[in-house]
């Protein structure tokens, strides 16, 4: 295990399980439908590529990046589009795709941002959902685990840019987060 890590929270095969589970309820509810899914980078990296390959109906990708407007390290819920979608979503069936539903602010915002470019349908998929930090009330449609309030990394999430590659769910190491300003 990588030492700044505290513990692991969900194994290798507890993911793998549940993003199988996820992409067969997914492929059952859009079946006879043209889905995008569209992952949110950089978290959602590491889940995307797990989650699209467990699809057994045909899907197109496509990545937004967005990042928390102005200075404050405090999110505002006011997001800035760094990768805009390739393509029009007029009369698509959209899923976003997330690593972690936390404060909800990030994605209801690209919620109210995506729903004005009149898609057929949009909806959210997370792997990780804490419900005990929720600011805004966003309607997640497909969650793969609810966990604590504690600080993960692994699995595309990060901490300063750092434990995305490690394969599993962890927390992290309080003295890791405390300790940089
Ligand atoms: O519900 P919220 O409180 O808005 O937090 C969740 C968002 O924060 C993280 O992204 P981050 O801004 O760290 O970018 P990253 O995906 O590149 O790590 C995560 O991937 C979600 O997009
Ligand atoms: O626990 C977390 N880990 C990584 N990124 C995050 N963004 C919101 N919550 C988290
Ligand atoms: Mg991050």
């Amino acid at each position: 295990m990588h030492p700044d890590v505290e513990k692991v929270l969900i194994s290798r095969m507890e993911i793998d399980e549940k993003v199988h589970e996820l992409g067969n309820i997914l492929s059952r509810d859009y079946a006879g439908k043209e889905l995008l899914m569209v992952g949110i980078l950089k978290g959602a990296v590491v889940f995307m590529a797990d989650l699209a390959r467990a699809m057994n109906i045909d899907v197109r990708i496509d990545f937004m990046a967005v990042s928390s407007y102005g200075a404050s390290s405090k999110s505002t819920g006011v997001v800035r589009i760094l990768k805009d979608l390739d393509k029009s979503i007029e009369n698509c069936h959209v899923l976003i795709v997330e690593d972690i539903v936390d404060t909800g602010l990030t994605l209801n915002y690209l919620l109210d941002i995506l729903q004005a470019r009149n898609p057929a349908s949009v909806r959210i998929c997370t792997l990780l959902d804490k419900p005990s930090r929720r600011e805004v009330n966003v309607p997640v449609d497909y969650n793969g685990f609810a966990i604590p309030d504690k600080f993960v990394v692994g699995y595309g999430l990060d901490y300063n840019e750092k434990y995305r590659h490690l394969p599993e769910i962890y927390v992290l190491k309080k003295e890791i987060y405390q300790s940089v300003k």
